[in-house]
């Protein structure tokens, strides 16, 4: 069967009869949304349709052969074509290269091709404990998963896809495993080839956009900001400021977004952009660095209707490129779209139960439902239509409804897969665009630059919200003066003896709390979106860590300082000016201590319900083996290792022997009289069993305490990926 074209520029749609049955239609682009022809201004593209029936038929003999059967973009090679000849002239890259030219109206401008074959996802329960069954009974061991891909093989080809199906079908494991973004439990067996080679994360990061469905973004930047500080970080480092702004611009301009450029992103309590515009906040991050690729989990859940229908015709223009630029190729997965949305896909993949029950044209959809006997009602949405006949309606409580059997239902699908040539996948296309993506690879920015670029963010949003440093401030100086009047100038009589214990305790519980607090109310949602960034390639994850880890300390450092001010010359302490530094230093070092103890909680435990019923616990044991209770040296040994953990206990123990050594108390003559006159400090911190470390050692214990908490929260975030 030879397939030719004839470039006679009909329009808008004419058939033009070559003699096989496999027919050629010239069209304009008069049925394109507006804002795409506007793009592209009026061209003519070639296209050719081939029968998909099992048994080909010609279309002639189907009386309503319309547009609908013109396959502009399938590049799937069916078995009855395979002895498809390469036309002369070709660049050699095989039949299923030189049908994609002929196919494809842009393939001179589509750069990726993303093939797999006999794809077979599957779930396991769990890692470690199939890993355990295995290795105890290695012979007879059946692991037991479920399977979410049964063994499907397709290609992306250029254009704009749409993954539909049921709920629970598999749209979202296809496009992660497409996108290599399954987790740990999932086990992927098959072929999948990025433009004829294997490909795993890395590379994928460096050519595709994924854009997940919950619009997770930094709500207090502005959608300028946001974009920018991304086109910082994503952007070569070859690239001038000047040219990333230029890119955000057009970015902005591409996806309709100049108009809001200086509008905060929003959070749940203060309202920023709106839902769409959030959407295309996230589209255009992954699109600064020019993606060759694009996919996108549910774009249109959560919007109207109109917004819904502005952002697929977005994507179409992004899909079907610029002038003289290269398309993106768009892969969403998407539940049930309006028609009008639906006429925007080129092509459709079509899933039930982790099976293909089609793929190809959107527009030979219609065709292929209609040759296995399912034809599309009129004014029926094709998308419901399509759903319609592959979802088994569920038998309702009372009865209604008419049920199909599993048996019909099965019989439906095989109708429909059988009105479809079988695909024949080859591992090999897109290879030479290999080549040209492999010579285009440019240095990200530096580690240095991207801690520069997340430490500026990170004041940014610091200072948007400064109404909580504020409150933060104000009520630390309330709590200092609360303090300092209860215990106004304790003096150095013997009675201040009893008071001093506690007013320094209370002071080293006091400075974990509010600042522990904070961290586990923001970290987990910094923490998600940390991870989404990271995921798309934004920076390193010690970049990241480092930069929050500087501007958490800087933005911290005043709390201390005020309270130890405020406290220490209300409450009269041992007043030299050493000691009063040795005991601003202690409070600093505890409230890193503690916030650093709650980072390590909340990056262990991910979730802020987790961290939350775990870190009060964490804060419990550090006073419980606090030093105040009881004496460190007089602990159970078999507690010796809770007590080292305690950060409370160093922070008293330090400030007491700051405050103890070289106190001279007063002792009056009563005191004498009972013999229980102490003279010193020094009496009572051997009393206390304080003797046992010194300052340094309680600074160095400290010290180590922040720099073992903050290592394992670099680890959780660094390994913990869900
Ligand atoms: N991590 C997992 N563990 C167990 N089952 C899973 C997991 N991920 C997906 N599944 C199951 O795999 C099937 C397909 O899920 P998937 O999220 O891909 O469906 P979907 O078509 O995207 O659904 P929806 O449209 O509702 O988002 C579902 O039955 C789901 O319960």
């Amino acid at each position: 069967m030879n397939s030719s074209i004839c470039e006679i520029p009909i329009t808008p749609y004419k058939e033009i009869d070559n003699g096989t049955d496999n027919h050629s239609y010239t069209r304009s682009f008069n049925d394109i949304p507006e804002s795409q022809s506007k793009q592209h201004g009026k061209f003519d593209v070639h296209l050719s349709i081939r029968p998909t029936s099992a048994t080909p038929v010609p279309y002639s003999i189907i009386p309503e052969t319309t547009p609908d059967m013109i396959d502009n973009s399938i590049s799937l090679r069916s078995s009855s074509n395979s002895n498809h000849k390469t036309q002369p002239g070709s660049n050699g890259s095989g039949p299923y290269e030189r049908q994609l030219s002929l196919l494809d109206p842009m393939s001179d401008r589509v750069s990726t091709i993303l093939v797999w074959q006999n794809l077979t996802v599957q779930i396991r329960e769990d890692k470690k404990k199939e890993a355990f069954q295995r290795m105890k009974s290695y012979k007879t061991f059946v692991p037991k998963r479920k399977c979410l891909l049964h063994n499907i093989s397709g290609a992306i080809t250029g254009g704009i896809w749409a993954v539909m199906g049921p709920s629970g079908s598999g749209k979202s494991t296809l496009l992660n495993t497409l996108a290599c973004r399954l987790d740990v439990n999932t086990v992927v067996e098959g072929e999948m080839r990025l433009n004829g080679a294997p490909y795993d994360n890395a590379e994928l990061k460096r050519i595709a956009g994924y854009v997940m469905q919950d619009d997770l973004l930094n709500g207090y930047l502005t959608v300028e900001e946001t974009l920018m500080y991304t086109a910082k970080l994503r952007l070569p480092r070859a690239f001038t400021d000047k040219q990333r702004k230029e890119r955000v611009e057009d970015v902005m301009t591409d996806l309709g977004l100049s108009h809001v450029y200086n509008v905060i992103v929003g959070t749940p309590l203060k309202k920023g952009i709106s839902g769409g515009e959030r959407k295309r906040v996230c589209v255009g991050m992954q699109l600064l660095n020019r993606p060759q690729l694009l996919f996108l989990d549910e774009p249109t859940s959560g919007l109207d209707s109109v917004t819904a229908l502005d952002l697929l015709r977005t994507f179409h223009v992004l899909a079907h490129g610029k002038s003289q630029e290269k398309a993106v190729t768009i892969v969403c997965s998407i539940h049930q779209p309006q028609s009008k949305i639906f006429d925007l896909f080129d092509s459709l993949i079509l899933l039930k139960a982790g099976n293909v029950i089609y793929q190809g044209s959107r527009k030979q959809a219609m065709e292929v439902f209609r040759a296995a006997g399912f034809p599309c009602p009129l004014y029926t949405n094709p998308a419901d239509h399509l759903l319609d006949v592959i979802t088994p309606p569920k038998s309702n409580s009372m009865g209604g409804g008419n049920t199909i059997s599993l048996k019909q239902q099965a019989a439906i699908d095989s109708a429909l897969i059988n009105a479809q040539s079988p695909v024949d996948i080859d591992l090999n296309m897109g290879v030479d665009k290999r080549l040209v993506q492999m010579n285009d690879v440019q240095p990200h920015p530096t580690w240095i630059k991207q801690v520069q670029v997340l430490l500026q963010r990170n004041f940014q949003e610091q200072i948007r919200q400064s109404k909580v440093i504020i409150i933060s401030l104000i009520q630390t100086i309330l709590i200092a003066v609360l303090i300092g009047t209860v215990f106004l100038n304790i003096g150095n009589a013997q009675s201040s003896i009893v008071r001093r214990g506690p007013v320094l305790f209370f002071c080293a519980v006091n400075q974990g709390i509010f600042g522990a607090l904070m961290v586990i109310n923001s970290f987990p949602v910094e923490r998600a979106l940390t991870l989404r960034e990271r995921a798309s390639g934004t920076y390193f994850a010690s970049a990241y860590f480092t930069a929050k880890i500087i501007a958490d300390t800087l933005v911290q450092l005043p709390v201390p300082i005020i309270f130890s001010c405020i406290v220490y010359f209300l409450v009269g302490f041992h007043y030299t000016t050493a000691k009063f530094f040795i005991f601003t230093l202690f409070m600093l070092l505890c409230s890193i201590a503690s916030t650093s103890l709650a980072l390590m909680v909340s990056a262990i435990c991910k979730t802020t319900d987790m961290s939350v019923t775990v870190l009060p616990m964490a804060l419990e044991v550090s006073r419980l083996f606090g030093g105040f209770f009881l004496a460190p040296s007089r602990l159970p040994k078999y507690f010796a290792w809770l007590d080292v953990l305690s950060y409370v206990k160093y922070t008293y123990v330090g400030t007491s022997l700051n405050e103890l050594r070289g106190l001279n108390l007063t002792c009056t003559k009563a005191d004498r009289d009972r013999n229980s006159c102490i003279e010193n400090g020094e009496i009572i911190i051997r009393e206390l069993g304080l003797d046992y470390i010194n300052i340094i050692g309680c600074i160095g214990a400290l010290l180590a305490f922040i720099i073992i908490c903050r290592s394992i929260a670099f680890l959780g975030v660094r390994f913990l990926k869900n």
